[in-house]
């Protein structure tokens, strides 16, 4: 596996302070390191530097948005560029409005794409429907064809184009869905794999049908975005929106050795580790581990173990 990192210290896509480091921390448990340990190739690009835009005022309900709208304009750029380098694409956040840089650069490297959104939260909230005016909960509706008529102009948006299909995307994790956006799904026939189906099911049919129906017409690359909220929060408390009866520590690394084992993986976004949300050093440390710990997993970490194929018993 050849990886590109890329951090994005940013936290604009809602309001909690802190997000911004969640890059930094996970490269501090190691992860370069760790992923070079188990054969994989690692070029860190570094971290994205974010100016600051004064006078950011709200539109409409919109907070930062023109903060938010450069930030993933300049993220793009950089996702296209690790992606024209050959590598599978690693962005380290940030809050989840990210994505919408992240895949925006992916599409114009790789055009078609599956979009596997593991998170309690749709995130699929428009402009006008958004409850909080708060981005990280929005990023999917900007990306999505079905929806640009419901996108209205926004100052430093204007490089923006949708690039997914509803039918490309699937969902995991889902428990704390608005009302607007139940709408949405429903409307967009678009599949999702909420808690309840994942208690149903059990995780190892919803990777099965996840990957049926991504791979029921062509196969294209995955674009896994993994919120780290979509954990339970006793295994990732230091997060901005916890939401009780989530994905075990088990059922999260079982997702992503699974989605690596498709070999299509092309880009992962780690997103919403915010160690000011943890009360304690340990809360922090479990939060910012299983991050590690999912990333590792998407790039070939097996829980039964390796070993080194000319490998001879001494
Ligand atoms: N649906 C809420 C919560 C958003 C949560 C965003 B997250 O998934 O990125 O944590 C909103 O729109 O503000
Ligand atoms: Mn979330
Ligand atoms: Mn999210
Ligand atoms: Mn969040």
């Amino acid at each position: 596996h050849c990886v590109g990192i890329i951090g994005a210290p940013f936290s604009k896509g809602q309001q909690r302070d802190g997000v911004q480091r969640g890059a930094d921390l996970i490269r501090a448990a190691g992860l370069v390191q760790k992923l070079k340990g188990q054969g994989c190739v690692v070029k860190d690009y570094g971290n994205l530097i974010f100016e600051d835009i004064p006078n950011d005022e709200p539109i409409g309900r919109l907070k930062t948005p023109r903060a938010v709208g450069r930030a993933n304009e300049l993220l793009a750029g950089a996702v296209l560029k690790i992606k024209s380098d050959g590598n599978t694409c690693v962005m380290l956040g940030g809050d989840h409005s990210l994505a919408i840089g992240s895949i925006s650069g992916h599409a114009a490297s790789r055009h078609e794409l599956s979009v596997l959104w593991v998170d309690a939260h749709a995130d699929i909230n428009t402009p006008l429907t958004t409850p909080t005016g708060n981005i990280h909960g929005q990023p999917l509706s900007y990306l999505i064809h079905e929806l640009h008529s419901k996108i209205p102009i926004i100052p430093h948006f204007s490089w923006l184009k949708p690039c997914v299909a509803a039918k490309d995307i699937v969902y995991i994790g889902l428990r704390d869905v608005d009302p607007e956006e139940h709408y949405i799904l429903k409307h967009l026939g678009i599949k999702m794999f909420s808690m309840t189906e994942v208690d149903r099911l059990g995780i190892a049919k919803v990777m099965e049908q996840t990957c049926d129906h991504m791979f029921s017409k062509v196969k294209k690359p995955i674009h896994l975005s993994f919120d780290i909220d979509a954990l339970d929060p006793s295994v990732s408390p230091a997060t901005g929106t916890p939401a009780a009866g989530g994905l075990t520590y088990r059922e999260g690394i079982y997702i992503t050795e699974h989605i690596c084992q498709t070999g299509l993986l092309s880009a992962v976004d780690m997103v919403e580790v915010n160690p000011k949300q943890g009360k304690t050093e340990d809360e922090i440390k479990s939060t910012v581990n299983a991050a590690v710990d999912l990333i590792l997993s998407c790039f070939g970490r097996v829980r039964e173990g390796s070993h080194e194929p000319d490998y001879q018993i001494p």
